[in-house]
């Protein structure tokens, strides 16, 4: 069931002088399609356990398996094969390419794994109106509103067979109104399968959640069911 599984999970920054416990032994599966937020005090190490997941980074101690793949010691080219092809990223800066359209930014990933340029963006323009932005690839990323500019970046985290969007703080730079349309959008990707893991400050993010993973100190402070799971809401 647990698309990804984290056991005894470590990562300290620093040398004995000065050690930084940035996640000090977390333990948690989630499952397949499954809606987590991260939430927690600025410090409390949501983004570097994004980054563990991801791939971006590597444990110092514990075990990682994501999508039936262990990274405990998976060689460089491995992880980048499998954050190609099977993790996207969302941050909290809209980081779309300015000189490339929406479409060819959105079309990156898949050009980037092997796929003809033709085809990337046949993809790309589906990926484009599975968020609401159909007719909008043309455009430049300053030829279009924040939130539109961050659905594109959910467009180019997804585009392909990739089943997991790790996002860290997607709404921060949004105001509320866009942020949760950007939650909403989130939610839909998760019910059509994708799983979904989002760090945020922002409590009513919560609710989109199947369960809330509160860090604290790079630990593990409680877990709660959100508003979003099975049991709380009808589908
Ligand atoms: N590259 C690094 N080198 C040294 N310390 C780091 C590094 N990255 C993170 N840290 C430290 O690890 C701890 C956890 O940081 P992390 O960014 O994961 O927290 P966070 O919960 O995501 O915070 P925020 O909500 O502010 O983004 C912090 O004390 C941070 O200063």
């Amino acid at each position: 069931m647990a698309g990804i599984r984290i056991s005894g999970v470590r990562r300290t920054y620093g040398d004995s002088g000065s050690k930084v416990h940035a996640v000090n032994g977390v333990d948690l599966e989630i499952a397949d399609g499954e809606f987590i937020a991260l939430m927690g005090a600025s410090g409390s190490g949501k983004t570097t356990l994004l980054n563990l997941i991801g791939g971006l980074d590597r444990p110092t101690a514990g075990r990682l398996e994501v999508l039936g793949t262990d990274l405990t010691g998976l060689p460089e080219e491995q992880l980048a094969a499998l954050r190609l092809t099977s993790v996207g990223f969302v941050f909290q800066e809209l980081n779309l390419l300015p000189e490339l359209t929406l479409r060819e930014n959105v079309a990156l990933p898949l050009e980037g794994a092997g796929v003809p340029r033709v085809e990337a963006v046949r993809r790309a323009e589906e990926a484009l109106g599975r968020v609401g932005l159909a007719g909008l690839g043309p455009r430049f990323p300053d030829e279009v509103s924040g939130g539109q500019q961050q659905r594109a970046a959910i467009a180019r985290a997804v585009v392909g067979e990739r089943r997991l969007l790790l996002a860290d703080e997607p709404t921060g730079a949004l105001d509320s109104a866009t942020g949760t349309q950007v939650m909403q959008l989130l939610r839909e990707l998760c019910d059509s399968g994708v799983t979904v893991v989002v760090s945020t400050h922002n409590p009513a993010n919560a609710q989109y959640a199947d369960r809330v993973v509160r860090m604290r100190d790079g630990r593990i402070d409680g877990i709660t069911t959100g508003a979003s799971s099975t049991a709380g809401r009808s589908r």
